[in-house]
This record gives structure tokens, C-alpha cells and sequence, in this order.
């Protein structure tokens, strides 16, 4: 791993910029390396939160954008529930990202097939990769600890093989979804949380520091090359006792 960043903000108005400028950078550094800029997306609140703040910015072009989904809930593009969906109206529809440019499951699909099929996905715009490695992962992480839909004690927590795994008894609901798995995960250039509020607060430290009994799914997210970013806010950080970054208004990760 790159090293790990733990950068408080005071609150997500000060978190939503910093947060875009770093997926601008390294949207900028992975077009000028590789041609495109590859990113996985999650749900919650990050969907709001970074399509706001990439709308405000003056010269985003995402043309050469691939973005995929770390874990999508297998439901249809109009429900509520779907990330996709969210995503569409909040943000694709307002920029200029091709459709090519948008790896989305088959939600008509049973869910052990959606899983199938959203691989072969990401394996045709991945194929020198035996784990895609994405630019960059955007996750989330829930009051339990979980990330991606990779939820406590779950035996998908073991999974090495696949890239996406189908989970049809998630604890959240909906329960039918499609996750990438932690090779995936742990193979990304850069991997971002985003974690706001004070409910975050008990299990980031755990988290962050450390606890007994089973690491959580999200302690376990440690890109074996990439960076690790935690944007976090003041609220959320309350019960941290580690070092951690509080960078001046404005400034750049
Ligand atoms: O699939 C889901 O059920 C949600 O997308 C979930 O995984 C979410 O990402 C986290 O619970 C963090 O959400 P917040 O950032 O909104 O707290």
C-alpha cells in the first residue's frame, strides 16, 4: 500500500470540494498515462454529494471516463433503489460521458447471472487485467462496518476469485445485489472512502484502529499498490485517538 490518508474535514462543505479535485487529478493523471480514467461509484449519500461538487466544477470533461459500480442493488434503473438510476439523473445526463463509457448490470437478469454478466463486463474493459485495476474507487462504508456489499461475517468476505460476486441475503436491503469483491477492491490505483456524520463515529475508530474480533468489511480494504484516502468529516472523526490530516480550505490531495 501507497500509505494510508486519514483527512478530516469540518464538515461535507469543505469535504465535497476536496473530494472532486481528487478525482479530477486523477481522472487528468490516468488519461495522460493510459488514455481514459476508469472509476467505481457506490450509493448513499456519496451519490449526491460528488455529483453536486463535479457539476460545480467549471471544466469537467468526462469523455474519456469509464465508470463502473463497486456493488449495485439488482432492481430496475427506475426504482429508487438502483445507484444506477440515481447516478443517471443526478449526474450522466449532465455530462459528457458516452454510454460506452458506463458499465452497468442487466438488473432483468436472476441475480447469480447479473453477477455473470456485469464480470464480462468488466473483463472486456479490463482484459490485460486478471483483477481490473481501476483508477480509482469511490466507496462508502454503513454503521455496520460494511463497504461495497460486503456486509459483517458474510462468506463473501472470503471470496479470491471472483471479480463480482452476486449476494442475495444482504442484511441492508434490497437483498438481491452484485458486488465487486476484495481482490478487486484491493487492486485499484486509489481507493477513496467517504464517511460523514457523527453515527460513523464508534466504527471508524474501529476501523481506523483497530478492535477485537473480526476486522470489519471495511478495515480490510488495503490496496496492495494504491493509495487509501478516509475523507471523513469533524462529526465522524470525534472518537479517533490517530494522526490525521486537516488540510486549509482549498487545499489539493
Ligand atoms: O448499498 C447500499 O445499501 C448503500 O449504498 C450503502 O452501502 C452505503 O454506501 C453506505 O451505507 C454508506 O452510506 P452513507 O455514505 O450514506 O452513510
Amino acid at each position: 500500500m501507497a500509505g494510508r490518508r486519514v483527512v478530516v474535514f469540518p464538515s461535507s462543505a469543505e469535504l465535497g470540494p476536496a473530494l472532486a479535485h481528487l478525482v479530477t487529478s486523477r481522472a487528468e493523471k490516468a488519461i495522460a498515462s493510459r488514455g481514459r480514467f476508469t472509476v467505481g461509484l457506490s450509493g448513499g449519500s456519496l451519490v449526491s454529494m460528488l455529483s453536486k461538487e463535479l457539476l460545480a466544477m467549471s471544466d469537467l470533461d468526462c469523455s474519456k471516463w469509464v465508470a463502473g459500480f463497486c456493488d449495485e442493488r439488482v432492481v430496475s434503473f427506475d426504482d429508487p433503489d438502483s445507484t444506477y438510476g440515481l447516478y443517471k439523473n443526478q449526474f450522466f445526463s449532465k455530462v459528457n460521458i458516452p454510454d460506452s463509457g458506463i458499465l452497468v448490470i442487466d438488473p432483468s437478469l436472476p441475480v447469480n447471472d447479473c453477477a455473470e454478466d456485469y464480470t464480462c463486463k468488466l473483463k472486456k474493459t479490463f482484459p490485460d487485467d486478471e483483477f481490473p485495476v481501476f483508477d480509482l474507487l469511490l466507496l462508502g462504508m454503513g454503521p455496520d462496518g460494511h463497504t461495497c456489499s460486503l456486509f459483517p461475517d458474510h462468506p463473501l468476505l472470503e471470496e479470491t476469485k471472483k471479480i463480482v460476486a452476486p449476494i442475495s441475503d444482504s442484511p441492508k436491503p434490497p437483498p438481491q445485489r452484485v458486488t465487486m469483491t476484495f481482490p478487486v477492491v484491493n487492486s485499484a490505483r486509489c481507493v477513496a472512502f467517504v464517511s460523514t456524520g457523527g453515527s460513523k463515529a464508534t466504527v471508524l475508530k474501529e476501523v481506523l484502529e483497530g478492535r477485537e474480533g473480526p476486522a470489519f468489511p471495511a478495515a480490510r480494504v488495503v490496496p496492495t499498490n494504491g493509495e487509501l484516502f478516509w475523507l471523513v468529516d469533524d462529526p465522524a472523526a470525534a472518537s479517533l485517538t490517530i494522526q490525521v490530516e486537516r488540510p486549509s480550505s482549498g487545499a489539493k490531495l
